[in-house]
């Protein structure tokens, strides 16, 4: 079998020995990725097990594999688990003709309702007035003390809750948050490398009740997160609900209409309501954490950046004409040192150590080496982004690397890059942008108790995670 070079493999256990003492030596996935990047080159092979696995850790052979060529690596390798409680249904967890017509309904529906342009500007500025006058109410002396990952948990929980079924989450109905919250942490702790790679047959013989809990955990999530579309779907066919198909005021609302449409035209069976549960479940869980745990990130950067954020406040009052106005989606193309810190921050808070895999089908060449077929292909982009030859002295919290060189600002790409790229890349984006900009507009930050560490507090895992115990003052400017 022909692949791009890596460390010698074992039989049976592939590398997983030397990917175990490299995460040990180096301390973490991604610095181990960074150390095979080093030796054997930019693009390198590890066997997991009996799966060859080609990590692609620069950005022009990413683009060259997952955008030129896209076509070919479409299919997600899923872990059993998953494909087994998706049932091929949804976004994230399908492949093939639904996941293709889902993914362009939901960009379509996405662009209907206004993302990166006014009306999603005004959801998350609503979102972010009602937030910001319950901190200014328990100000002291102009002064609240805010727990960081409870805030930006429950913001950005309650604009995607609106863009998906239009209802925000205030004091009335914030248990119903915490109570989604918490059954989306308790199956994330369920989770161990085991259950997401043994088969399901022997998941099932071996560990029969640990099988029921996983799929239980799942169902239930799916469940809560789609009930109010359910409710709707019943309320439109009993005429208590009329779908406005020309203005549909959330996903639902666009996707009911959808589905009559298509039921006319008697065209397609791929809209239905158990497929919509799949897709609300993976937008609600793919959109919620990554967006709070990226804010953050930026915010235990910036008590440790003072210098940052001084410079990012100078920008935004020239912009905002001294903060007479909010900071709109419009400044974008002039606000470049915020810009610049978003990148930065995005660079490091680089959310998954481990990005998700692709199906190599055929054989093919990559970077001048030959791939069979079978591989397991992905863009690694925690290692990608700590890649020195890239970002010098990349560890360093430094915005002005993309003032100094702005083609560095399309190397950064949190969102993964190709046909399985991120769907709520857009509606991330004017999230993270108007939330940082409007709250330095508004507030002075400080740190509140211990220094603030901006270490990943999960070097070992799949995804990142910023220390979430941070709590900062907030001082109205
Ligand atoms: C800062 C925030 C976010 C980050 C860093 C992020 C990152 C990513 C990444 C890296 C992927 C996988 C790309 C790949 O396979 O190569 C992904 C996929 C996905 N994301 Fe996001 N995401 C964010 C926010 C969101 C939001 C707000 C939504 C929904 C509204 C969302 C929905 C999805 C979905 C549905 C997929 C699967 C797409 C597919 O398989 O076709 N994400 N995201």
């Amino acid at each position: 079998k022909k692949f791009p070079p890596g460390p010698t493999s074992l039989p049976f256990i592939g590398n997983i020995h030397q990917l175990i003492y490299y995460c040990w030596k180096h301390k973490g996935v991604v610095p181990a990725f960074d150390y095979f990047r080093q030796t054997y080159g930019d693009v390198f092979t590890l066997w997991l097990g009996p799966i060859p696995h080609v990590s692609i850790c620069d950005y022009e052979t990413s683009q060259e594999v997952f955008v030129k060529n896209g076509n070919k690596y479409k299919d997600r390798f899923l872990p059993p688990i998953f494909e087994h409680v998706s049932e091929n249904l949804g976004l994230v967890s399908a492949n093939g003709e639904s996941w293709a017509e889902m993914r362009r309904f939901a960009l379509g529906a996405f662009r209907t309702m206004g993302v990166g342009r006014d009306l999603m500007e005004e959801r998350i500025l609503a979102e972010l007035d009602a937030r910001c006058a319950k901190i200014d109410a328990d100000a002291v002396n102009g002064k609240t003390i805010v727990h960081t990952t409870e805030f930006f948990d429950l913001t950005v929980g309650s604009v995607i809750n609106s863009v998906l079924i239009g209802k925000r989450f205030d004091s009335h109905n914030k248990d119903e948050f915490l109570k989604l919250k918490g059954l989306i942490d308790s199956a994330a702790d369920l989770f161990t490398i085991f259950d997401l790679t043994v088969p399901i047959w022997l998941l099932k013989k071996l560990c029969p009740e640990r099988y029921a809990k996983i799929v239980e955990s799942q169902v239930e999530i799916i469940n809560f997160v789609s009930r109010e579309a359910n409710e709707r779907y019943e309320k439109v066919k009993s005429g208590e609900f009329t779908i406005n198909s020309e203005d549909p005021q959330d996903f639902v609302e666009a996707y009911l209409a959808k589905m009559e449409q298509e039921k006319e035209k008697g065209t397609t069976n791929l809209y239905t309501m158990e497929c919509l549960k799949h897709v609300i479940g993976d937008l609600w869980l793919a959109g919620q954490d990554t967006t709070a745990t990226t804010l953050v990130s930026g915010f235990n950067q910036f008590v440790n950046h003072p210098e940052v954020v001084k410079k990012c406040r100078e920008e935004l009052m020239k912009l905002t004409d001294n903060g007479s106005r909010p900071l709109s989606l419009k400044d974008r193309a002039e606000s470049h040192y915020l810009n610049a810190t978003i990148a930065e921050i995005q660079r490091h808070a680089s959310i998954l150590n481990v990005n998700f895999w692709r199906y190599n089908h055929e054989a093919t060449t990559i970077k001048g080496y030959p791939v069979d077929s079978g591989s397991v292909i992905t863009a690694q982009l925690g290692a990608l982004h700590v890649n020195n030859d890239i970002f010098k002295n990349a560890e360093k919290f430094y915005p002005e690397r993309f003032i100094e060189d702005p083609k560095l600002l399309n190397q950064v790409i949190p969102f993964g890059i190709g046909k399985r790229s991120c769907v709520g890349e857009n509606i991330a984006r004017s999230e993270i942008y108007l939330m940082i900009g409007n709250l330095l507009l508004r507030y002075d930050i400080k740190p509140f108790g211990d220094v603030t560490s901006t270490e990943d507090k999960l070097p070992y895992s799949a995804g990142k995670l910023p220390d979430k115990t941070v709590k900062l003052e907030f001082c109205k400017l």
